[in-house]
């Protein structure tokens, strides 16, 4: 039976200048050597993007962007399409992070259309959501993070569907040190695979993974893996130190 991979990405937002990016890269690949039960996903800012590429040569690695817009080409200074990052070697692309919708204004509409446009361009989008913590202390993180999921699945295929990957990031969780307990995250993984079953379909919904980020870091990772809906995390934080990273990468399942 198909498996669900595991799959470990390093969000690395604003930082990192081009020479930073390439030593990290061969000094992971160098210590981790290559992957096969895993994958690992590495997001650099655009400018280091197409030197990460040149030196990630070990199996298991794909690169991914951190945003894209919406349309393929076009009069909008400072954007970058879908198609410019495919052919500067991305397989990923990070939709929605939750600093794109809080700090950049985007909404669910806008996430909508750029998961589209990743997929035209032959890219496959990690469609972040979560919700933010008024939201949760009022008990609405279901109903955000079901509002959240729908729009941006409307009009996908069923292969899309089933290539999809989905990061449940507790917008509380990122960058505050309060990880979601591992039961907090499994209660929220569950929950988004049990909608997507109902939106696509069971099949598709049991080989989607679904990735933990917010606070992610060596001590968590192990507990944080060993749920049975996390298949993977997205990293921010902890995957500036090649240290920090390459424990993470290398999680023990239970
Ligand atoms: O936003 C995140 C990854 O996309 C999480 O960031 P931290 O791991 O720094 O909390």
């Amino acid at each position: 039976m198909e498996k669900r991979i595991p799959l470990i990405a390093a969000n690395w937002k604003m930082h990192k200048t081009v020479g930073e990016s390439v030593a990290f890269i061969e000094e992971l690949q160098r210590e981790v050597g290559a992957v096969t039960d895993r994958e690992v996903v590495i997001a650099p800012p655009f400018t280091a993007l197409a030197a990460v590429r040149r030196v990630m040569t070990a199996p298991g690695y794909r690169l991914a962007s951190q945003n894209c817009h919406q349309e393929a080409k076009g009069a909008f200074t400072g954007e970058v399409s879908g198609g410019m990052l495919k052919d500067v070697g991305c397989e990923y692309v990070i939709v929605g992070h939750s600093e794109r919708r809080h700090v950049f204004g985007e909404t669910n509409e806008t996430i909508r259309l750029k998961v589209a446009a990743a997929f035209a361009c032959g890219l496959v989008p990690i469609l972040c959501v979560g919700e933010v913590l008024a939201e949760r202390e009022s008990n609405r993180t279901f109903k955000v993070v079901d509002e959240q999921v729908q729009s941006a699945v409307l009009g996908l295929t069923p292969q899309q569907a089933r290539e999809l990957v989905i990061a449940y990031e507790p917008v509380w969780a990122i960058g505050t040190g309060k990880t979601a307990t591992p039961d907090q995250a499994q209660e929220v993984h569950a929950f988004i695979r049990e909608r997507y079953a109902a939106l696509c379909d069971k099949t598709v919904a049991n080989l989607t993974r679904i990735l933990y980020g917010g606070s992610v870091k060596p001590d968590n990772v192990d507990s944080l893996m060993a749920q049975p809906d996390v298949d993977g995390l997205l990293v921010g934080g902890a995957s500036l130190e090649v240290g920090s990273f390459k424990r993470i990468i290398r999680f023990v399942s239970p």
